[in-house]
């Protein structure tokens, strides 16, 4: 997505909402607001959009249930304080989402999770199959086990994780200014609105401060940076006011509203260039004449039918290398199936994987999308 003009046809959408504009800047969760953005969400689900949401929170509801007010300093105080909020926002997004007849889902995630390649594929598995079903994913760092998380974590990187799992179009950073001035408008208050930019210009990073409003985390630099991440697998990011009445629809609907922060890389060849930078290979897998033309020419998932052999030790989710028949390296890619498994359903259609695994995880044993040609 290279204009705004693009927006009305993004099919998946990442939405993030930031601590201090779902709790009315800490009085409590702002029930009203937040079911604007939910009212929103629910049209644009039932004009066909995907959308998930990553929603901030935790530790500033927490430190107003229990009547905190401030961020607490010790990890255990945040991490209980986290637990308490966590509770408010599900049952908030829970009962609003349901009275426009969708069902929320609390899917809680470390860093972790996403780093690691079986988790990857776990977490994309299961959210690509809340979208089928219709369901709109509440996503959240799982704070009170994820202790690097609370220290370093934020929610920006996080949606940007979530929009390169799941290869979202767009993702937008909802927070409590009208986008990206070119300085901090609290510190300087004849700072300009940046209404476009692309990520990879000089000196966005350097405009763009962190928070000081005692809930959030990062500020506008990690809106930046997450919109950086985000553009590796193509997704554009908006960062838009989250006040502002609409915003959704607005967003979506292609008004210069907020900051866009326009990628530089096609969808595919940005995360094709991800996975190829950065994985090793486990192990690999030999196709035959007909897989290995169809992975080069047609740019298709491979099957466990086309593939001869199994070499090396590898877990579901790591990256192997597949060769064609003369052992020349033709790709590289994430596997659905481990090294065991794999040896039992080479050659084999995909539909007798059931019944020779006992379960089926996928068809392909690896995705076109996890698949890079080298
Ligand atoms: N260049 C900038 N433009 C706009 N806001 C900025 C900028 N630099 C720093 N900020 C600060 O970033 C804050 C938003 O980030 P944050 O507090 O983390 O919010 P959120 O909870 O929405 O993630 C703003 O309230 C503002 O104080
Ligand atoms: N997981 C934390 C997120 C903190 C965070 O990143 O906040 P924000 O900068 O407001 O998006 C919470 O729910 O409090």
């Amino acid at each position: 997505m290279k204009n705004r003009t693009d927006f009305p046809n993004a099919g998946r959408v990442i939405v993030k909402i930031g601590s201090s504009l779902l709790t009315g800047g800490g009085r409590g969760l702002d029930q009203a607001a937040i079911g604007g953005w939910v009212a929103q969400i629910a049209q644009l689900r039932q004009s066909g959009k995907e959308v998930v949401l990553v929603s901030s929170g935790s530790v500033a509801e927490g430190m107003s249930r229990l009547g905190w007010s401030s961020r607490p300093q010790t990890l255990h105080e945040l991490q209980a304080a986290a637990a308490v909020g966590q509770m408010g926002l599900i049952q908030t997004y829970e009962s609003l989402f349901k009275q426009h007849g969708f069902h929320a889902a609390q899917v809680l995630l470390t860093h972790e999770d996403l780093s690691d390649r079986q988790r990857y594929l776990n977490a994309r598995s299961t959210l690509l199959t809340l979208l089928e079903l219709g369901v709109v994913p509440v996503i959240n760092e799982n704070d009170t086990v994820a202790t690097e998380e609370i220290r370093f974590g934020d929610n920006d990187t996080l949606g940007a994780l979530v929009a390169n799992l799941v290869e979202a179009d767009l993702l937008i950073i909802l927070t409590d200014q009208n986008g990206l001035y070119d300085a901090d408008p609290g510190l300087k208050p004849d700072a300009k609105l940046i209404s476009q930019a692309n990520i990879n210009e000089p000196g966005l990073l350097e405009m763009a401060g962190g928070s000081r409003s005692g809930l959030g985390r990062g500020g506008m630099s990690t809106k930046v940076s997450a919109a950086k991440l985000a553009g590796r697998s193509g997704a554009a990011t908006v960062i838009a006011p989250g006040a502002a009445q609409g915003i959704l629809t607005r967003v979506m609907g292609g008004e210069d509203v907020g900051t866009f922060l326009v990628p530089d890389l096609e969808p595919l060849a940005a995360r094709k260039r991800w996975l190829a930078g950065r994985l090793q290979v486990k192990g690999s897998l030999t196709l035959d004449e007909g897989a290995a033309r169809v992975l080069l020419e047609a740019g298709r998932s491979l099957l466990p039918i086309g593939v001869i052999a199994v070499e090396g030790s590898f877990q579901r989710g790591e990256l192997v290398a597949c060769r064609d028949p003369q052992g020349r390296e033709i790709a590289r890619g994430l596997t659905n199936y481990g090294s065991d498994e794999a040896r039992q359903i080479l050659r084999q259609p995909s539909n007798r994987i059931a019944e020779l695994l006992g379960y089926v995880d996928e068809p392909e044993l690896i995705h076109r999308d996890n698949l890079v040609l080298v």
